[in-house]
């Protein structure tokens, strides 16, 4: 495997890919990887010629006062775990790279982002569109990995790749979860141990509502209420939001029909947790 860290040089790596007829898959990542990440990568290796994930920490989709600076980082771990699942190329620009002076072009996203992670980190998902244009630009891939636990940032990219007429496929790739529960994500090595037991609940309060939704409730502000009472006898973090919704639209509705979004944010003392399941009412 090939670390890149210059624009220029990754863009020509591509052209001769492109000259040779080979099929390229991207996955976007902020590095500090895990067995999420590497499921996404190991489905880009099934399906593409040439494997590139990149790791980059986008400054543009953090507000003020969130963890840009203390978002976990280990490029020499990242590189090992990235070449053992067999990724060709890893683009690791420096953010002066991405961003030499200031961005004269900003992106603004209208929809599918007044709720959820749209409404508690404002401007955020406008900062991913910009930093996703950018690596689908220099990568065209042919193919782009998300995971389905980011599933708002999956229906925005969904958005994203339509209106701009980018010539990618998204695959969506389901949430690998630790054993009791809790999806892999970064930022859980900053939970506390007690913090750490405590986090099985939120997939729990989501297999709650599944399970009472299977057993015929309809009433959304019901099943809200099922969720909110287990998060605040199980745990001590704040509940930032839950909410249910349609999928991919995030419409909410009195009542739930078709497919919907039950999802989930929890701020525990270090580190903010998103989780959500997708399911037909
Ligand atoms: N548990 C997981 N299962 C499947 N995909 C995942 C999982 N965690 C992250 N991903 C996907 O990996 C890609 C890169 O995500 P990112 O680097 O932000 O990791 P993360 O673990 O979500 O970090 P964070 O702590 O920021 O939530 C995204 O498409 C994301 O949805
Ligand atoms: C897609 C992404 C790499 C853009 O910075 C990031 O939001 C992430 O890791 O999900
Ligand atoms: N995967 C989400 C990236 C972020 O939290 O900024």
């Amino acid at each position: 495997m090939k670390k890149v860290t210059s624009i220029k040089e990754m863009q020509k790596i591509i052209k001769g890919f492109q000259r040779e007829g080979k099929s390229i898959g991207l996955i976007p990542t902020m590095g500090y990887l895990h067995e999420g990440h590497l499921t996404l990568a190991k489905k880009a290796r099934s399906q593409n010629d040439i494997v590139v994930m990149s790791v980059f920490v986008n400054p543009l989709q953090f507000g003020e006062n969130e963890d840009l600076a203390t978002y976990p980082r280990n490029l020499e771990r990242d590189m090992q775990l990235a070449a053992e699942v067999k990724v060709d190329y890893l683009f690791h620009p420096a953010a002066e790279e991405m961003f030499p002076q200031k961005q004269a072009i900003t992106m603004h996203v209208e929809e599918r982002t007044e709720r959820l992670c749209g409404a508690s980190r404002p401007g955020h998902f406008d900062g991913v569109v910009v930093v996703v244009s950018k690596l689908f630009n220099i990568i065209q891939p042919e193919r782009a990995y998300f995971g389905k636990k980011d599933a708002q940032q999956l229906a925005v990219i969904d958005l994203l790749v339509k209106n701009l007429n980018f010539p990618i496929e998204l695959i969506a790739v389901d949430t690998v979860r630790e054993s009791d529960g809790l999806a892999k994500s970064s930022r859980n090595v900053f939970l506390t141990e007690i913090e750490r037991k405590e986090a099985a609940v939120l997939f729990e309060s989501l297999q709650a509502a599944e399970a009472i939704i299977t057993e015929g409730e309809k009433n959304t502000a019901r099943i809200i209420d099922v969720m909110k009472t287990m998060l605040h006898e199980k745990t001590s973090g704040e509940v930032d939001y839950i909410e249910v919704l349609s999928y991919p639209e995030l419409q909410p509705s009195d009542e739930v029909n078709g497919v919907i979004i039950i999802a989930l944010a929890v701020k525990f003392t270090k580190a903010r947790l998103i989780d959500n399941i997708i399911i037909t009412a």
